[in-house]
């Protein structure tokens, strides 16, 4: 089926974005958004690929809006958090709305404005559908971005959902000045902790550790241009979450995903240290001095477990 026609949902950064690069490598592309209007329907039904990029508050009241899609059409959810209520990801949610269509999980160590000065990067295309993920590498890749597939859509999600919750720690931790190997330790507990929890779900070990995984999570809790980041900085300033949303004026994941992974956590019986003192803190439960006493204070342990970390 080529040449595809591409429908991409959400006129945000993140959408404006990959239209921009898919119209580049020559593909017809249309966008809908919510703050534009246009005719949903009318933008989908010609496509052949729904690359879907709204945030997680707009992926069930958009679904809800479609009925029927083009038969063959595939669908490329690149929204990273995780559904409140069932813990589904984003792409899980489309798959059980359209079962008879391909699901491709989109995601990566791909921050918009790097990519929109045209910086090189790398991205992750997952389904378990092989000849879906190709058909989005094709589409997407380009000399400026390395479109690699892999068939594990479960582990791709739960990389670049799970990343945005630790984004906001390291953000607190260099808002505190806490040093280089305060930032390290983080990263990498961080990255045990997300294998914990993504294993569980029934993800596959090595995603975590793919960019996906630790690349996302090294892009986000490096750089200002995360929002994630951001907010934990300026939390770490002092300021409060409503302060901070304020300041933003955009969408920052991690905050609902925080709450949805903690809850998930422990009705799993899993531990995460690191998401649980994220959700204190931006509950306003404690301040971030306390989040690093509470983290430091925790039962010495084994590094590593006979099985995952
Ligand atoms: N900006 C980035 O660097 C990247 C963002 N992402 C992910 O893409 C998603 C969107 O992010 P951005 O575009 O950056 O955020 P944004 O805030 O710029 O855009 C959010 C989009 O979601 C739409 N939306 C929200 N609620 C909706 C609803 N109820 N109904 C319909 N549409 C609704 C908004 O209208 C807007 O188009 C997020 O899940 C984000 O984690 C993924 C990779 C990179
Ligand atoms: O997911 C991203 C980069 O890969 C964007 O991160 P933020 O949502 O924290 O800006």
């Amino acid at each position: 089926m080529n040449p595809e026609v591409v429908a991409v949902l959400g006129g945000g950064v993140w959408g404006s974005l990959l239209a921009a690069l898919i119209r580049d490598n020559g593909y017809p592309v249309r966008v809908w958004s919510r703050r534009q209007g246009g005719n949903l329907e009318e933008i989908v039904q010609p496509a052949t690929m729904l690359v879907v990029a709204v945030s997680v508050a707009g992926v069930l009241p958009v679904i809800q809006r479609l009925t029927a899609l083009p038969s063959g059409m595939i669908i490329v959810s690149t929204t990273k958090g995780l559904l409140p209520g069932n813990y589904r990801t984003p792409a899980q949610a489309w798959q059980r709305a359209f079962p008879g269509h391909g699901v491709v999980a989109l995601s990566g160590p791909n921050l918009a404005a790097e990519i929109a000065q045209g910086l090189p990067a790398a991205t992750v295309a997952a389904s378990v559908e092989t000849s879906a993920a190709q058909r989005v590498q094709q589409v997407l890749a380009s000399e400026r971005l390395r479109v690699y597939t892999n068939n594990d859509p479960l582990g791709t999600e739960l990389g670049g959902a799970l990343k945005n919750v630790m984004a906001i720690a390291a953000g607190v931790c260099d808002g505190l000045n806490l040093g280089a190997n305060a930032k390290a330790s983080l990263i990498t507990r961080a990255l045990a902790e997300m294998v914990r929890v993504a294993v569980d779900l029934g993800a596959n070990t090595y995603t975590l550790y793919g960019l996906s995984g630790l690349g996302d999570l090294l892009a986000t809790c490096n750089s200002p241009l995360s929002r994630n980041y951001r907010l934990g900085y300026g939390l770490a300033q002092g300021k409060s979450l409503a302060v901070m949303l304020q300041e933003l004026q955009t969408t920052v994941e991690g905050v609902n995903t925080t709450q949805v992974l903690v809850q998930m956590a422990d009705q799993r019986g899993l531990r995460v240290p690191i998401a649980q003192q994220v959700d204190a803190l931006l509950q306003g439960h404690i301040n971030p001095q306390q989040a690093v006493v509470e983290l430091m204070g925790r039962d010495l342990k084994a590094e590593f477990h006979p099985e995952p970390l």
